[in-house]
């Protein structure tokens, strides 16, 4: 087994007088994409958000073998580490080609790999990122983290409020996108879980309540209802 690409280990937050992370402990695989599952307000966004250093955590935090929890969080971005997130954040004023150009960090941007996977993109290039719709802007927002190498890709909820059909075809991209850069990947729709994630970890009250493959999750009635709240048929189709 190939050693993982990040190490979490014993992560700890506190904001606002709360103890959001109690001590989270997980690892994420060099390839394909492991899923970060839990109902809603058990600490997701929070634990992505501490691992690239946006919150201060105690713990630690290894990216590559090295440990980098404390490190300024640009640093990380620049090591590879991206991040998608969940507000998708795409400045609706400016075309696509401009949004595209503002995220360019290397000399060479790859814009073959992100016409390829994104020609939706390329045929806008001209319109204004604020009239696309919410799958649109959504891949603006992975292709922008595309243009640069990355080594691991920390995505939130790329699903989140588009129609099935765009769901599907977002999760098709991401699909191809983990074919070449491990994801950790934070998603409420069992269906894109099913059909994407190799290894799952899940989260209740702050801690890791469940950890290893996701199919053994998703084939466990009794754990998704426990842990997720839904049944194991959920997103089936
Ligand atoms: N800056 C903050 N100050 C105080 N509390 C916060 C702050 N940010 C998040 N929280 C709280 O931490 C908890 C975890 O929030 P987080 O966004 O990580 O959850 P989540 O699992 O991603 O939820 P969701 O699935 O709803 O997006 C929530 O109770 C939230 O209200």
């Amino acid at each position: 087994m190939t050693a993982p690409i990040l190490r979490v280990a014993g992560l700890s937050v506190r904001l606002g007088g709360s103890h959001i992370l109690q001590g989270v402990t997980f690892d994420v695989a060099a390839t394909g994409v492991t899923a970060l599952l839990g109902r809603n307000g058990v600490g997701k966004t929070t634990t992505l958000r501490a691992i690239l250093g946006e919150i201060p955590a105690e713990g630690g935090v290894e990216y590559d073998g090295v440990p980098v929890l404390g490190r300024r969080t640009h640093r990380l971005i620049r090591d590879g580490l991206a991040y998608v997130p969940e507000d998708r954040c795409v400045f609706a004023g400016l075309t696509v080609a401009e949004n595209l150009r503002l995220a360019e960090r290397v000399p060479n941007p790859d814009y073959r790999l992100v016409h390829e996977l994104f020609p939706e993109l390329e045929a806008r290039a001209a319109q204004r990122a604020g009239t696309l719709s919410g799958g649109q802007q959504q891949m603006v927002a992975v292709a922008r983290v595309l243009l640069n190498p990355n080594r691991l890709l920390l995505v939130d909820e790329p699903t989140k409020g588009l129609a099935p059909a765009v769901v599907t075809s977002v999760a098709a991209v991401l699909g191809r996108v983990a074919e070449r850069v491990p994801v950790l990947l934070v998603e409420q729709n069992l269906a894109v879980v099913r059909k994407l994630a190799t290894d799952a970890i899940v989260l209740e009250a702050g801690r890791v309540a469940w950890q290893g493959r996701a199919t053994d999750l998703l084939g466990d009635a009794e754990a998704t209802r426990s842990l997720l709240g839904v049944g194991s048929t959920a997103g089936r189709h």
